[in-house]
């Protein structure tokens, strides 16, 4: 798709219903993000969430998903520590929860050895930079990156880097869009980016926030496709009022009987001579 100049579709999902929905709209990328720990879990942000948790996300995604490229991302905390660790949690993500690829954080010389590693083992993997939301808080927070000349600079060495050591492909996050397009020509494999401009061979974006489910963080890359949160709250606010005013179940909503068996059930609870009383 680089090749052709076929842009590239990429969205996040997090259990069965939304990994069917992705598939039916025909997308090429599935992401089981650990922004799953902020959309789907409710954690303040995606440090917190564990590699149990990633798994059982990723293995009901892998249930509703047979066409698009299934990539989980590797939670903070499951890959850094060496690089055993990294192949370790990378192949749990292939073999149990049958992701095609696994992505990690980071252009550091950390996160080369970590990637050539899985690579080497025989994993498909996808790089991040830019914004890598799992140590933002060792830059301040979740901000823009690659803003001077030698942070963007530095940016771009890492996605070589990473080009490297066998990457299939990469995310750019929170880049300035020039920064990008100067960045581009200098990168053979394809670039997903979420707000990093219209330089990228491809789009992600978070499947709760382009269906407007939910807060979360409103990055200013966010483009609300539909507004599914007020539906959804009408849609049990119904439901509640109908049970309150006794206006839910309705006859077709229940299960009959047979009249004979009434009266036989009655019978058996009333004794045997109760029609004689
Ligand atoms: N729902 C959701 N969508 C996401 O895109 C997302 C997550 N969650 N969780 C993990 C990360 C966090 N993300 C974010 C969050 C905020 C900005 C953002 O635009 N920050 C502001 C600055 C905010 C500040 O300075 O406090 C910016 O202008 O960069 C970017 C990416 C992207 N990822
Ligand atoms: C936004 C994408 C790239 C991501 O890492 C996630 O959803 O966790
Ligand atoms: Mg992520």
């Amino acid at each position: 798709m680089k090749r052709t100049g076929e842009a590239i579709v990429m969205v996040t999902a997090y259990d069965h219903p939304s990994a069917r929905i992705v598939e039916e709209a025909g997308v090429d990328v599935v992401l089981v993000g650990d922004s799953g720990a902020m959309t789907v879990l409710g954690y303040p942000s995606t440090v917190e969430v564990g590699l149990e948790e990633m798994l059982m996300m990723a293995k009901a995604v892998r249930r509703g998903l047979s066409r698009p490229l299934l990539v989980g991302d590797l939670p903070f905390g499951s890959y850094e520590v060496s690089n055993e660790q990294a192949v370790s949690t990378a192949i749990r993500f292939i073999k149990e929860a049958g992701c095609d690829a696994v992505k990690l954080e980071g252009g550091g010389p950390n996160s080369q050895r970590r990637a050539e590693a899985m690579i080497n083992a025989g994993i498909p993997v996808m790089g991040h930079v830019g914004l890598t939301p799992q140590t933002a808080a060792a830059r301040g927070g979740l901000r823009a990156q690659g803003r001077t000349a030698e942070a963007a600079e530095r940016i771009g060495r890492e996605a070589q880097a990473l080009t490297a050591v066998g990457c299939f492909a990469l995310i750019f996050e929170a880049i300035p869009a020039a920064v990008t397009a100067i960045l581009m020509p200098m990168i053979e494999i394809p670039v997903i980016g979420i707000g990093a401009g219209g330089a990228t061979d491809g789009q992600v974006l978070v499947f709760h926030d382009l269906l407007g489910l939910g807060e979360g963080p409103r990055a200013r890359f966010v483009k609300q496709y539909a507004d599914l949160h007020s539906p959804m709250v009408d849609g049990v606010g119904s439901f509640a009022r109908e049970v309150r005013e006794r206006g839910y179940p309705q006859h077709h909503h229940e299960y009959g009987i047979a009249p004979t068996e009434l009266t036989a059930l009655q019978q058996r609870l009333n004794g045997p001579d109760a029609a004689d009383r």
